[in-house]
């Protein structure tokens, strides 16, 4: 298989850090370069926890200027995902984005641009394949059952909410159901937000609190009888094999795919 050349950026995070992990014991990745805001021209071998010899940029247009990478892996954060994605595109790089919270606005800029150069991008709100999979099975579920709240559970480390997931999860639940409210029609949050945030009917819940990691359930009710369906991700290694496929994957496509199940069978 033809070697891909692989730059990652918030390559010291959480997920990053576990990206390093993959892309070095993936025979046909080769780690040429990490992004970071901080560490210019050190060695990523440099700093705690690594032995992995290359080069550490704040620059990213550097970056790919002088190791010309086949992919950008970003799992950094909304603001700066953003920015890192688009110049990707710019400098004829494809991105692979983990990272979450971005806006409608936001992925219909992005998807402007893929098309307009013509290279393959994925963002994927969620790597690991049993999320991908309670995803499909709720947007299953949802032809049958149409009351539904989701339920999304996160370490207190995280930035965006709800989560990624949970907002792909309600929007493919939103693209099979006919747009309801829910609930009693003269129901009153007597506390703002007790009810959760409102996509297209769905109520959305966010739980924030150490010793989670990523969980999210849905739950569906219908007449005497409840349906939930629920994924937990118990460490980041869950995430990898998906983040394998979706570089491998991003090499053969020339559009932006928002969500690994548009490429999982
Ligand atoms: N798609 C998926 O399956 C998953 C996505 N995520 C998402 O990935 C992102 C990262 O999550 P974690 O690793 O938990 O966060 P983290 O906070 O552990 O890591 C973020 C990294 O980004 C780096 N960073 C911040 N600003 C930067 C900049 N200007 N340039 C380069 N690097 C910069 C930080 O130094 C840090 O190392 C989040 O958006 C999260 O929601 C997390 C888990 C799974
Ligand atoms: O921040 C996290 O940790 C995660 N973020 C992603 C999301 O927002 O859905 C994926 C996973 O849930 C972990």
């Amino acid at each position: 298989m033809k070697e891909i050349k692989i730059v990652i950026a918030g390559a010291r995070g959480r997920m990053g850090s576990e990206a390093v992990k993959l892309v070095e014991e993936t025979t046909h990745f080769s780690l040429v370069a990490v992004v970071d805001h901080k560490h210019e021209g050190k060695s990523l071998k440099d700093l705690d926890g690594f032995d992995v010899d290359v080069p550490i940029y704040t620059d990213i247009d550097k970056c790919f200027f002088e190791t010309s990478p086949d992919v950008l892996i970003d799992l950094t954060t909304p603001e700066i995902g953003k920015i890192h994605t688009k110049k990707a595109l710019l400098n004829g790089v494809r991105p692979v984005v983990g990272t979450t919270g971005f806006s409608e606005d936001d992925l219909a800029e992005l998807q402007e641009l893929t098309t307009e150069k013509g290279i393959g991008a994925i963002i994927a709100p969620n790597f690991a394949i049993g999320a991908i999979l309670m995803m499909k099975f709720s947007q299953m579920a949802a032809k049958y059952l149409q009351d539904v709240e989701i339920i999304e559970q996160h370490h207190d480390q995280k930035l965006d909410a709800p989560s990624g997931t949970g907002l792909k999860t309600a929007e493919m639940i939103a693209a099979v159901r006919e747009e309801k409210q829910q609930g009693h029609p003269d129901e009153k949050e007597i506390l703002t937000g007790a009810r959760g945030a409102n996509y297209k009917g769905i109520r959305l819940h966010s739980v924030r609190l150490p010793g989670l990691i990523a969980h999210q359930e849905v739950m569906f009710g219908g007449d005497g009888q409840t349906l939930k369906i629920r994924h937990d991700s118990y460490n980041r290694a869950s995430f990898m094999s998906g983040v394998k496929l979706a570089v491998e994957n991003v090499m053969k496509v020339d559009l932006l795919v928002y969500g690994l199940e548009n490429i999982i069978e």
